[in-house]
């Protein structure tokens, strides 16, 4: 029994093991990634835990992380097995799939309809919503979290299926809401019973298992709300009426592409859950970043009014000639990173490095948070500060080695890294130019006129991180600006009418 959850010779070294459990009753439930950068600081860049019969290895350290995950991305590409989503979406999740056909096909397609070119040409829509965000922040600056959420969802939404979702409070928005909710309570520890460690609780008869049930219901809520969008996209197109959105591209090639009506539903819901999430996620971070930091915040908007002025709103172009601007971009990457340990990949195949082997179906976590917050790489990283990437290319102290990392280290890894990304780059350079052109973000103040400081630890759990709620004042920088923001969301109007037919429930 003794060898049961003991670490086998060979593995990377690690906290000590207990016999059966191995680490799992160290295993961090909340906020892995503080555990995880306290041992990388005392077990290295890269160490083992054992959690029962089973490995998982955690990379800390940028150049260990781009051998293994990138230059072997083909060994390195599967995802560990979690049942829960595989019994709810039968496995063609494109985030959650394992390395297999299924796999391969949804990401042929991913790639096929997300590149630069592609993207490029969903501009109008992304810029036309990135105005409905600053007149929702002028008109109900108390609301601009759920501005955030709604742009963010609406956005992919357009792209997606081409048809925008113009309130919060809409029934599409709505419904994915709940879809999103109810599976990640389901699938976030306790939610369920631990399956994946325990196979055999998967043979319990549905008359038992409750979980069994919740699948089976969120599966059933998926199917009609994401069918629905995928049907009135269609009938769009077929109607003559469509606007060019990625679906349509999908329906067009789904022979050549290898995609069943289902595979295509599961591909929508991949693209529109992971893309809102996680853009949202990033835009409300900056914003807390920006009022935590006034004096960041001062520095950047008079860089965007040396360059852009009065006038006129930003534009996507402008942000060549705002190095500061960029260096904040990159910066909120870095201390808050939207997957603190981005998703976690697994080995196809057994894997010899550095004297070290890693088993086939070891589990593997790059901690993106330790590297990024590596007292060795970067001078002081607990602070929010862009000047560190005007610096040098990559945000490491002078002199110190940062070759390995690269600015889409927070996209993730080797054949599995975002491919949304491009579409992603859009939108957060987009809004972070608007953001400081039109507002002033400052903390909330209490009934004595004091500020009210924000927590910029107050973090969501999960994969993908978010700012707990927060309040805080937004106040256009002058009357001139927010006559503009207004102006511009009439004549957005044009754009936002192409994606508005059969728009239900506000
Ligand atoms: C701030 C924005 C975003 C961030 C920080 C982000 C980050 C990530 C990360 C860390 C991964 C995991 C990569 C890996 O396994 O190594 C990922 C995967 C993925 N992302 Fe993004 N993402 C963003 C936006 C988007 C958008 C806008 C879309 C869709 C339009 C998208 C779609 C996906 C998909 C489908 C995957 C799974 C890829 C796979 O497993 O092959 N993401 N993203």
């Amino acid at each position: 029994l003794q060898k049961y959850g003991a670490r086998e010779k060979g593995l990377p070294p690690g906290p000590p093991t207990v016999p059966i459990l191995g680490n799992a009753h160290l295993f961090p439930t909340e906020f892995p990634h503080f555990k995880f950068t306290e041992w990388a600081r005392k077990y290295g860049g890269l160490y083992s835990l054992k959690v029962g019969t089973g490995t998982v290895v955690v990379i800390t350290d940028a150049a260990v992380a781009r051998e293994l995950m990138d230059k072997r991305g083909a060994a390195t590409a599967d995802r560990p097995p979690i049942h829960i989503a595989e019994r709810t979406m039968d496995g063609m999740q494109l985030v959650l799939a394992r390395y297999n056909e299924t796999y391969k096909t949804l990401r042929k397609a991913a790639a096929t309809i997300l590149t630069p070119q592609a993207t490029g040409q969903h501009l109008p829509i992304q810029q036309a919503e990135a105005v409905q965000l600053l007149y929702d922040f002028l008109h109900s600056p108390e609301s601009f979290l759920t501005a955030i959420t709604r742009y963010s969802y609406s956005v992919i939404h357009c792209v997606l299926y081409g048809k925008r979702v113009p309130r919060y409070d809409n029934e599409d928005m709505k419904q994915f809401e709940k879809i999103t909710h109810d599976f990640s309570v389901l699938v976030a520890p306790g939610g369920a019973p631990p399956v994946d460690l325990i196979p055999i609780l998967q043979y319990v008869p549905e008359c038992f298992a409750k979980w069994k049930k919740e699948c089976r219901r969120i599966r059933n809520l998926q199917h009609k709300h994401y069918f629905t969008m995928l049907n009135e996209a269609k009938d769009r197109m077929l109607r003559g009426e469509g606007n060019g959105s990625y679906m349509e591209q999908v329906f067009k090639q789904q022979k050549e592409l290898g995609m069943s009506d289902e595979l295509t539903k599961y591909f929508g819901s991949s693209l529109q859950e992971t893309g809102a999430e996680t853009t949202s996620s990033f835009l409300q971070g900056l914003v807390l970043a920006l009022v935590a930091h006034p004096g960041i915040q001062k520095i950047a908007q008079e860089e965007i009014d040396r360059v852009v002025g009065t006038q006129r709103m930003p534009i996507l172009d402008d942000l060549e000639n705002l190095p500061y601007v960029r260096a904040m971009i990159l910066e909120a990457h870095r201390f808050r990173p939207t997957a603190p340990l981005g998703i976690p990949h697994a080995t196809l195949s057994a894997q010899e490095y550095q004297g070290y082997v890693i088993p086939e179906g070891a589990t593997i976590f790059v901690n993106v948070w330790g590297i990024f917050h590596d007292p060795d790489l970067f001078e002081n990283p607990e602070e929010f500060k862009p000047e560190r990437y005007l610096l040098t290319e990559n945000g490491t102290k002078p002199g110190v080695d940062g070759s390995a990392l690269r600015h889409t280290l927070p996209f993730g890894w080797g054949r599995r890294i975002c491919p949304g990304m491009y579409l992603a780059f859009d939108t957060i350079n987009i809004n972070t130019m608007n953001l400081l052109w039109a507002f002033d973000f400052l903390p909330e103040v209490d009934s004595e006129g004091n500020p009210i400081p924000v927590d910029t630890f107050a973090f969501s759990k999960g994969i993908a991180s978010a700012p707990l709620p927060f309040r805080c004042r937004i106040t256009p920088r002058s009357a001139e600006k927010a006559k503009i923001i207004q102006s511009q969301f009439l004549e957005a109007s044009e754009t936002f009418s192409k994606f508005e037919a059969g728009l239900s429930g506000g």
